[in-house]
């Protein structure tokens, strides 16, 4: 079981939301083409081996940044906490979790002020950090945004064996389960939890893992995403996307996925649902309901489910990934792409009658 502690007995850091994402790609320039030039993100600083990126709507440095190496990677999914008290109450947290914990000086990320890195019980790279340098805010400009114009980082989307274990240890820490999709058997196949009072700042995806499945960012409408859609299109380069655009059932969000040229995940993703009350109630999901990641019920494609990113230990070493013990999702739906069921008893089009 994760190591999570007695309750009451350490508190965890007071955590605002999903902040930002530290990737290691092969060829930064490439990976600049693509989050600058296609997906349309803004610059705030870089070099030669580094790009801090941030979308519209953001004022803190950055939302993304990408880094050079030999292989790509999650580095870090970095939490804003609510004081710079609030990075110390992290420390203390995991330090009591006896995992590896590693105090950063502000400046060691470039815009982000002192922070802690652990090497979470789930296996994955965190960052806690409050203090970080302004940046302007571009929500206005409208003369620089594209018609695809995105406006936040929204959420991080983790791959882990066992997501009742991973979703125990992010309640000890103070998220929210909004959604979840369960088996017949009870089994939890994937898990939504938030901070903020959207959907998820966090999502847990059954499988091998740790692996990092996506990161997403926020538009304000459905045609942004479309224009995204649209824009790759126009450039010939509609390899990039890879399930989308549609609604989903989980969230309620309009979406695309796109690959980057490591084939890191990115979703662009909008108009979920406000979670901010203290009774928000959980929709749960029956994995045999085939709205329930497409609401208009179209195919999950495989490699949705089979593919995701490397995550590297706090000493930049691939972490090994484990089996996941429990079905998989892709393999408990039945038909055509394993769906079984729509929400309505009506008869499938096409199905044998
Ligand atoms: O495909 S799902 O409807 O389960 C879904 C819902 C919200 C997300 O952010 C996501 O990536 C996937
Ligand atoms: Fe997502």
């Amino acid at each position: 079981p994760a190591p999570t502690p007695e309750p009451g007995a350490i508190p965890p850091p007071d955590i605002v939301r999903a902040a930002y994402a530290e990737l290691v790609v092969t060829d930064p320039a490439a990976s600049r083409e693509f989050y600058v030039d296609l997906l349309g993100l803004v610059v705030t600083h870089e070099d030669e081996d580094t790009v801090y990126l941030r979308a519209f709507e953001e004022y803190l440095h950055h939302s993304l940044v990408l880094r050079r190496g030999d292989g790509a990677a999650l580095a870090a999914l970095a939490y804003r906490v609510r004081s710079p008290g609030e990075v110390d109450a992290a420390e203390r947290y995991y330090r009591a979790l006896g995992v590896p914990v590693e105090r950063r000086a502000a400046g060691a990320t470039r815009g982000i002020g002192p922070a802690v890195r652990v090497l979470d019980p789930l296996g994955f790279p965190l960052e806690f950090f409050y203090e970080a340098e302004h940046v302007p805010r571009l929500h206005q400009d409208y003369d620089l945004h594209g018609a695809g114009a995105i406006a936040r980082l929204d959420h991080f989307n983790i791959v882990v064996p066992d997501v009742a274990r991973a979703e125990r240890y992010y309640r000890a820490l103070g998220f929210r389960v909004t959604e979840d999709i369960r088996g017949a058997d009870d089994t939890l196949y994937a898990s939504w939890l938030h901070r903020k009072d959207t959907v998820h700042d966090i999502a847990l995806t059954g499988g091998d893992g740790p692996r990092l499945h996506h990161i997403a960012f926020s538009t304000h409408e459905r045609g942004q995403v479309l224009h995204v859609c649209d824009l790759l299109g126009a450039r010939r380069r509609s390899a990039h996307i890879e399930r989308g655009p549609g609604r989903h059932g989980v969230s309620n969000a309009f979406y695309v996925y796109v690959r980057d040229p490591d084939l890191h995940r990115v979703e662009i993703y909008t108009t979920d649902y406000y979670t901010g009350d203290p009774d928000h109630p959980v929709l749960s999901w029956d994995v045999r309901d085939n709205q329930r990641r497409d609401w208009w019920g179209n195919p999950v494609v495989p490699s949705w489910y089979a593919e995701a990113s490397t995550v590297l230990d706090l000493n930049g070493k691939p972490q090994p990934v484990f089996a996941r013990e429990e079905n998989h999702e892709a393999e408990v739906t039945v038909g055509a792409d394993g769906f079984s069921f729509a929400r309505d008893t009506s008869p499938q089009v096409g199905s044998p009658s």
